[in-house]
């Protein structure tokens, strides 16, 4: 399996030529979705973005705004707007769904009759489905019985309102075809956006996945105060803890190290934009779980994935004691000063701080290879 992440050609431009008339879909309006629709439209692509309420397609369409989810952005003239997907997939060739995850698997039924024959799905979402603990790329295949070359992921430190401004950063696009992952990550490749490929589609979509539980864990014990060694422990902790999920799934250990984990991990651990990380702190700050949702107004995934993370780690035979914690904490069985990386084992034996086990000096030879690839 070929796992290391390479710049996608045509990177580096704002206004990279090959993309000139491909066509292109994003599902969902909200932050992320709008904000990839400017991405996309900066790389030159020619690109429609799908959204349920029409209040919402006028505003993108006349004002060139989507005030509610990207107050005081511009966004480009290119840009089309409209409720109809059969409008929105007539002739693109990627799809980029960027739904809440709880809703991906009826979007997908509704879009279904109308995805052209060869449109390849991207998915930008970073959850699990509650009823079957399925990833997103697994719903598509799910729902929409598309070969593993027409099903993609893009991860990263995206915190959508920096991206919007243009700040400088950059997302891993992962397929089982490297081919296909080098179209997308061409597609959305600009000056301030840069794409890299890998074929670690399971690692790769995971990273997003859990790193919103560890970013939990941070805003909840930076709500009860505490400093910078007990978070510096649970994303160090948290870190390990994802990767040996990861590995256990089927991901390669080296994503985790790249963009798409420690990358995103930083990102969503150290910024107030983090919806993720902002639930916590208001957990950790003494609201309920309820009272948290309410003024949120926003998807914080994180929230809806531990329990289906945390069933697949015991099938798996994975322990995530941090995750376990976070789980207690929003059930109300911990107190959140409890929460922490500093509770014993059951039978107080201190671990080896790093159990991967396994191929590690495989592992480090990859992390080196794929290093030397992500430098531009
Ligand atoms: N906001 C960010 O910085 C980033 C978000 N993501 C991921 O993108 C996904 C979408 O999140 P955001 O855009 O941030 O969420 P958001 O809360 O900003 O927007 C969610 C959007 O989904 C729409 N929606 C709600 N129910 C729906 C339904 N039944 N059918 C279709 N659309 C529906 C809402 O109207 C809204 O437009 C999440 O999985 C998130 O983890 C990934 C990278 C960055
Ligand atoms: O995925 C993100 C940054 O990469 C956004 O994180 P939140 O969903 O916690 O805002």
């Amino acid at each position: 399996m070929n796992t290391k992440s390479t710049p996608a050609a045509g990177s580096g431009s704002k206004r990279p030529n090959s993309n000139r008339g491909r066509k292109v879909a994003v599902i969902g309006a909200g932050s992320w979705g709008t904000t990839f629709a400017k991405v996309l439209a900066d790389a030159d692509c020619d690109v429609t973005i799908w959204a349920r309420r029409p209040e919402v397609v006028h505003e993108i369409s006349v004002a060139r705004r989507n005030s509610q989810y990207l107050p005081g952005i511009n966004l480009p003239k290119g840009l089309k707007a409209t409720e109809s997907l059969a409008e929105a997939l007539s002739g693109a060739s990627l799809v980029f769904l960027a739904v809440p995850s709880q809703t991906m698997r009826q979007n997908l039924e509704d879009l279904e009759p109308y995805l052209e024959r060869r449109s390849v799905l991207v998915s930008l979402v970073k959850g699990v489905e509650r009823t079957t603990t399925m990833r997103m790329s697994e719903v598509i295949a799910d729902v929409l019985d598309l070969e593993p070359e027409r099903i993609a992921v893009v991860s990263g430190p995206n915190l959508a309102l920096e991206i919007a401004k243009e700040q400088p950063t950059g997302a891993v696009a992962s397929c089982a075809s490297l081919e296909v992952a080098q179209e997308i990550a061409t597609a959305f490749s600009t000056s301030y956006f840069r794409g890299y490929v890998n074929t670690d589609v399971t690692g790769t979509e995971l990273g997003g996945v859990l790193k919103n539980l560890i970013a939990l864990a941070i805003g909840i014990v930076d709500g009860v105060g505490y400093g910078e060694n007990t978070k510096a422990a649970i994303i160090t902790r948290g870190l390990a803890e994802m990767t040996e999920f990861a590995v256990a799934s089927g991901g390669d250990p080296t994503t985790m190290s790249g963009l798409a984990g420690l990358g995103d991990l930083i990102a969503t651990c150290q910024s107030p934009l983090s919806r993720n990380n902002t639930a916590g702190r208001l957990i950790g700050q003494g609201y309920s779980q309820a009272e948290t949702k309410e003024q949120m107004q926003q998807t914080a995934e994180g929230i809806t994935s531990v329990r289906p993370v945390l069933e697949l780690a015991r099938e798996r035979g994975i322990s995530m004691p941090i995750v376990e914690q976070v789980q207690m904490v929003l059930d109300g069985r911990m107190a959140p000063r409890d929460l922490g990386p500093h509770l014993a084992t059951e039978d107080g034996v201190p671990q080896p701080e790093l159990s991967l086990g396994g191929d590690r000096r495989g592992a480090w030879k990859r992390f080196i290879d794929r290093v030397k690839g992500e430098r531009p």
